[in-house]
């Protein structure tokens, strides 16, 4: 009764196969503890195992073989290279979200402390006036002082609070007016400049003062100065209220910070590639070195900075030298960052340029024999390194009923993805790149905004709803469903998910659209890429035509969209591609565990 483990420790899992005389006996999937690659690794192994033994009547003695893979470890996806960031060095304008701004419209006029509208001479009355509000004073004085002004005939266009008591102010004011609250810092905000202040309806966003032209005809400027008022509008898009101040000294800039050069080491050639100039650039340079030695990044940049933490972070796990961890691969994706506006009055954020990348450490063979050795030591039984996972995973593959060589396949990780090719003789070539499901993730996360990482991957798995009323919901493709029961108020009139027939809500204020669309391109941007990247890798006249069928495995494979977007893309080339379904039971997951188990068998 000898039985044979195949241990597959991925970026995210570890997934065990479990054999005994050819046959396949039982099946363990855990969280992979510590970084893929190193020694750490261990207790997630056998806890897999064990997972894997429970439903058996053996034990871990009885394990005669274990066959691992050779893991190479994708990290640094979290490093997010911010190019462009909006400066504002005097307070200039104040464009945030705020839960309840009041009124609707746009008022341009002179800033003034509201308790001083009652000493204007009357010659003043007719200018417009934007009453400032601090947080002293309480919201039915500053309505009196208000209205007592209106009724003496100023004109008062508009009023900035401290506090969020917008729609409090409005109600009772004699004149509706646009009343933008929250504004934290609002001492910083100057009395006596020209002030345009706008408040869009429910459901909508500011119009004006977003359109830099705008903002030129309220303050009359010159071309010159609209040109240097572009950022600010840039930064108000999207908002429900926003106010600009004229401030002499106004100082507003959009500047590229140096993000910093790539150098890229293939075997034929090297080549490099400027961050600022976007992930296509960087993509493009990678294609032309391929197949990659090495990459670096110019020292004393942020690009510099991001690939050196990378090497480091390696280094300092396995215990070898900085100068021998190699970056075999990198994956660089254009995305936006929420950042706070340097010098901004109530917390506002920017969406900036960013270029995401998430880069692969080479596979490092002494060291999973260091690894094998433990794990040896530890459970007494023989360990080997068994192999490269694309070409377990292939092997893997072909237990899919209906499957038979020549094939392809793509296997959807979280930190790689990898795609192998197997001609009618059996012979594989595979390819390994960095950028799979953790990118994803991140990419939603960042994008959204997200303080969570859980809810990004949360968001990433699962389809969005909106609660319409307290007996319907309408799905995100538009279908409406009935309840019989009412449905919890904690979910009313919010963007949800549905997890397992249950609603969470999203709790944060972008519209299912948004969220949607985030989402879906952050799918097509990792995996779409680098599904056709690795195919273009591994086919074997260099173009994807040349591949007929295409079998999808890895946990990424199981996402309700991913598999349709891939089967979409590759339509365009001919390509027929679908879920694997490992030894008939296991879906797509699996392959690579399965496939160690089968190539330890046929060595002995
Ligand atoms: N139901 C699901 N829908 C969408 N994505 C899923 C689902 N289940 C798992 N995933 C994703 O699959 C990924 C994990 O897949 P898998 O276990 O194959 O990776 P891994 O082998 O650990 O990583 P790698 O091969 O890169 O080392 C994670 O990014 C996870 O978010
Ligand atoms: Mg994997």
């Amino acid at each position: 009764m000898p039985l044979i483990a195949g241990i597959d420790i991925g970026n995210a899992t570890t997934e065990v196969a479990l054999a005994q005389d050819g046959r396949f006996i039982g099946s363990g999937i855990v969280a992979t503890t510590g970084m893929k690659g190193t020694r750490d690794n261990i207790a997630g192994v056998v806890a897999s195992l064990q997972q894997a033994l429970n439903n058996t009547p053996w034990s871990l003695q009885d394990v005669a073989k274990i066959c691992i893979n050779e893991a190479a470890p994708v990290i640094g996806d979290v490093a997010m290279e911010t190019i462009t960031e909006t400066i504002i060095t005097e307070s200039t304008m104040i464009g945030h979200n705020p839960q309840t701004p009041g009124g609707v419209g746009v008022g341009m006029g002179t800033t003034i402390a509201v308790e001083k509208l009652a000493a204007l001479s009357e010659d003043r009355f007719a200018q417009g006036w934007i009453p400032l509000v601090g947080e002293e004073m309480d919201f039915l004085e500053a309505v009196w002082f208000i209205n007592e002004a209106l009724d003496r005939g100023v004109n008062v266009v508009a009023a900035i609070l401290k506090k969020d008591d917008g729609v409090l102010v409005n109600n009772r004011l004699h004149r509706p007016m646009p009343v933008v609250d929250e504004v934290t810092l609002l001492e910083k905000v100057p009395e006596g400049v020209l002030a345009a202040v706008e408040v869009a309806a429910p459901g909508q966003v500011v119009r004006v003062l977003s359109n830099p032209y705008g903002i030129a005809t309220f303050f009359a400027l010159t071309p010159e100065e609209t040109q240097t008022i572009v950022p600010i509008a840039r930064a108000l898009i999207g908002n429900r209220s926003a106010v600009v101040l004229k401030t002499p000294q106004g100082d507003v800039r959009s500047r590229v910070i140096p993000a910093g050069k790539i150098f890229i080491r293939g075997e034929k050639r090297g080549g490099e590639a400027d961050v600022a100039q976007g992930a296509q650039a960087i993509m493009q340079a990678m294609s032309a070195c391929a197949p990659v030695r090495d990459i670096a990044g110019e020292a004393g940049t942020h690009a510099g900075g991001m690939l050196e933490r990378v090497r480091k972070v390696m280094a300092s796990l396995t215990g070898h030298d900085m100068n021998t961890v190699h970056i075999q691969d990198l994956l660089a994706v254009d995305t936006f960052i929420p950042r706070k506006v340097q010098g901004g009055i109530a917390g506002e954020c920017s969406m900036e340029n960013a270029v995401g990348i998430a880069a692969m450490v080479k596979a490092d063979r002494l060291q999973m024999q260091a690894i094998a050795s433990e794990l040896s030591a530890r459970l007494n039984t023989l360990v080997e390194v068994g192999g490269v996972e694309a070409n377990m995973a292939v092997v893997g593959a072909l237990t899919t009923p209906g499957c038979a060589a020549p094939l392809a396949i793509l296997d959807l990780g979280a930190g790689s993805t990898d795609a192998a090719v197997i001609n009618s003789d059996g012979v594989v070539k595979a390819v390994h790149l960095a950028g799979a499901g953790n990118m994803v993730s991140l990419l939603i996360q960042t994008e959204l905004g997200l303080s969570d990482a859980f809810l990004a991957e949360e968001i990433k798995k699962y389809p969005l709803a909106k609660v319409e009323s307290l007996f319907s919901i309408r799905h995100e493709n538009g279908a409406v469903e009935f309840f019989r029961e009412p449905l919890s108020p904690s979910v009313f009139a919010k963007v949800v998910y549905l997890k397992e027939g249950e609603l969470i809500p999203v709790d944060n204020q972008t519209s299912l659209e948004k969220i949607r669309l985030v989402r879906r391109q952050a799918k097509e941007k990792v995996f779409v890429t680098n599904c056709l990247r690795a195919l273009r890798l591994v086919s074997p006249g260099g173009s994807i035509r040349d591949m007929t069928f295409v079998v999808l495995v890895g946990g990424s494979s199981l996402d309700f969209e991913i598999p349709q977007m891939i089967t979409d893309a590759l339509a365009h080339y001919g390509v027929v591609a679908g879920q694997g379904n490992i030894r008939g039971t296991e879906g797509p997951r699996n392959a690579v565990a399965t496939g160690l188990v089968l190539a330890g068998d046929a060595k002995k």
